[in-house]
């Protein structure tokens, strides 16, 4: 794997590779940022992508560039990849993420415009227009051959009613259009406002005249209309795609049309792109454009903006606004999180120390005011610094929790609002083999972190610089040897905390030191008395 995201560079040391076209206007951020190289290089062949990605540090595609595992693979640096646009299915996400490399898009840039070519192709569709433009282009004056349908009291069933699903929804009402839709996440409430009827999928399309599907192309949407589908619809049902091929199986459409069950297709987005001489455009049923549906001067100008403001935030250390593979929390909800990300980071890194054995099981709690929020990021800074003792700079945010699963770690979220006494605490605790240990933090006021619990021993330590835990017998002359030792070896003891779970029994020592501890000290320290265990912790 390569060394990845921990070395982030600063923009100013940046390669940023570009493969799809992307609007002028558009660009117009990655310049004012003055990367170390900007190479803009529209439909690059294959084999000279696999060399030009081995040095970028982010790479920024449309739906043309298919970054495939292999592309991710060849590369050496990167740490970005953005998509000018919503899907992301031409990106190998398990690829980017195993290699930490964060993905983001720009969804909102183009949701108008497809909606608006939705709108258009339905409307195409129902009145015949392009063919009638190619016969009368034929010298013909054909008025017959072209009579439509109506849009006005037909039903829509719209599959998936996210943003551009929605904006169709919205517009077909305009055309006076019954809607009817089916989203997982559509409630009955939300179907009220919009004044649409949610549906089950079954009974979207069995009711509806007009299909038109607007859902990802995930695994779950694959030929999601298939040949069973197309038997569950009405007679001379029309259907439309500017989602993505793909989610209608196009062969089973072709005979859904070639045997009058649909009276007519109109496509945007075809299974393979470029998409020519297929038996599909010989149908006079269907109507096609060449993956259009974000083709304008406004939603290009506005997806390569907003992506190019997200690479460049990403390269200046701060977080991205569009992350496809990291829990992505509001803007408030970050505002609230961010100053806990290098605690929690610190927290599993220092419990990490505490044991050599195999971590399995990982629950991170959340007391007080964090219990209110959204953490995820929290547990994956926790989990990189849990799993940072073994993989070192391999491991990231992005691939924290690949990497956990990968190892069967189980990692499991908790939050209370008890926080014994501090206004915000986590703890990060572990089985590791036939060990169990915990280490719990805060931030105190204008004091910055504190690390305030190890196992069961309350302690109030900096979390920075070099740490040395001891586990000794509560016994006097204890902590003076440890002193004497670490004098003797030219360790500058800078503080010290002595916690111990009662009178004469195990008790730890917490020193914070100002040089790193080699391990022949270690071995000298493990040599006294009554001194079972040392651990360093360099932060
Ligand atoms: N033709 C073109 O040029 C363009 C195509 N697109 C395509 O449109 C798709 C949708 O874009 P947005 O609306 O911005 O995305 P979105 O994420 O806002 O909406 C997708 C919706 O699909 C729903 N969904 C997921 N699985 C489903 C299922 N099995 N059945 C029903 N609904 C399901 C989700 O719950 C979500 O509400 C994109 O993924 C992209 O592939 C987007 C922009 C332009
Ligand atoms: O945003 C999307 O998902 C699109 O399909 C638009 O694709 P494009 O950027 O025009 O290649």
């Amino acid at each position: 794997m390569n060394a990845i995201a921990e070395t982030k560079p600063d923009t100013r040391q940046a390669v940023i590779l570009i493969t799809d076209p992307l609007s002028e206007e558009g660009l117009q951020p990655l310049r004012e940022a003055s990367v170390a190289e900007l190479q803009i290089r529209p439909g690059l062949p294959h084999a000279e992508l696999l060399q030009a990605i081995k040095t970028a540090d982010a790479l920024i595609v449309r739906s043309g560039t298919q970054v495939t595992r292999e592309v991710i693979e060849a590369a050496e640096n990167l740490k970005i990849i953005g998509r000018a646009g919503v899907g992301v299915d031409n990106i190998d996400l398990d690829a980017a993420t195993e290699r930490g490399i964060i993905v983001v898009n720009a969804p909102d840039g183009n949701t108008n415009s497809a909606a608006e070519h939705t709108i258009a192709m339905m409307t195409s569709l129902a009145r015949n227009i392009p063919q009638a433009h190619r016969s009368l282009l034929e010298g013909k004056w054909d008025r017959k051959a072209f009579v439509g349908v109506e849009l006005k009291d037909k039903t829509l069933g719209v599959v998936g009613l996210g943003r551009i699903g929605a904006e169709v929804a919205r517009r077909a009402k305009g055309q006076r259009m019954n809607v009817i839709a089916f989203d997982p996440f559509l409630t009955e409430e939300r179907a009220k406002e919009m004044g649409i009827t949610a549906g089950t999928f079954e009974e979207v399309i069995r009711a509806a005249d007009f299909i038109t599907v607007h859902t990802p192309l995930m695994k779950e949407t694959r030929h999601l209309i298939n040949a069973e589908a197309f038997g569950k619809m009405k007679d001379g049902v029309r259907i439309v795609n500017c989602a993505r091929g793909g989610i209608i199986d196009e062969d089973a459409l072709y005979e859904a049309i070639e045997g009058g069950k649909v009276a007519g297709a109109a496509l945007d987005v075809f299974e393979t792109e470029p998409f020519t001489g297929h038996r599909l455009l010989g149908l006079p049923q269907v109507i096609a454009t060449p993956h259009l549906g974000a083709s304008t001067i406004e939603a290009q100008e506005s997806v390569a903006i907003d992506v190019g403001r997200d690479v460049i935030r990403f390269l200046n250390g701060e977080p991205v606004k569009n992350p496809v593979n990291l829990p992505s929390v509001s803007k408030e909800v970050l505002a609230k999180i961010e100053p806990f990300f290098d605690l929690a980071e610190n927290l599993g890194l220092f419990l990490s120390r505490l044991s050599d054995k195999p971590l399995t099981d990982v629950t991170v709690r959340y007391g007080g005011d964090l219990a209110d929020f959204d953490v995820r990021p929290l547990t994956r800074n926790a989990m990189k610094g849990l799993l940072k003792r073994n993989l070192g700079t391999h491991v990231n945010d992005v691939n924290a929790k690949f990497l956990a699963d990968s190892f069967h770690i189980s990692v499991d979220e908790h939050k209370s609002p008890n926080s014994k006494g501090f206004q915000q605490l986590i703890t990060v605790e572990a089985k590791m083999g036939d060990e169990f240990h915990r280490v719990a933090g805060t931030l105190l006021n204008g004091l910055g972190a504190r690390i305030v619990k190890v196992d069961d021993y309350v302690v109030d330590v900096v979390p920075k610089g070099h740490l040395l835990l001891i586990r000794h017998k509560d016994q006097p002359g204890a902590i003076g040897r440890v002193g004497m030792l670490l004098a003797e070896e030219n360790i500058n003891i800078a503080t010290m905390q002595v916690g111990r779970s009662e009178a004469g029994g195990a008790a730890i020592m917490m020193l914070t030191v100002d040089n790193e501890v080699k391990p022949e000290e270690i071995g000298r320290l493990l040599k006294i008395d009554d001194i079972y265990a040392v651990r360093t912790v360099d932060l």
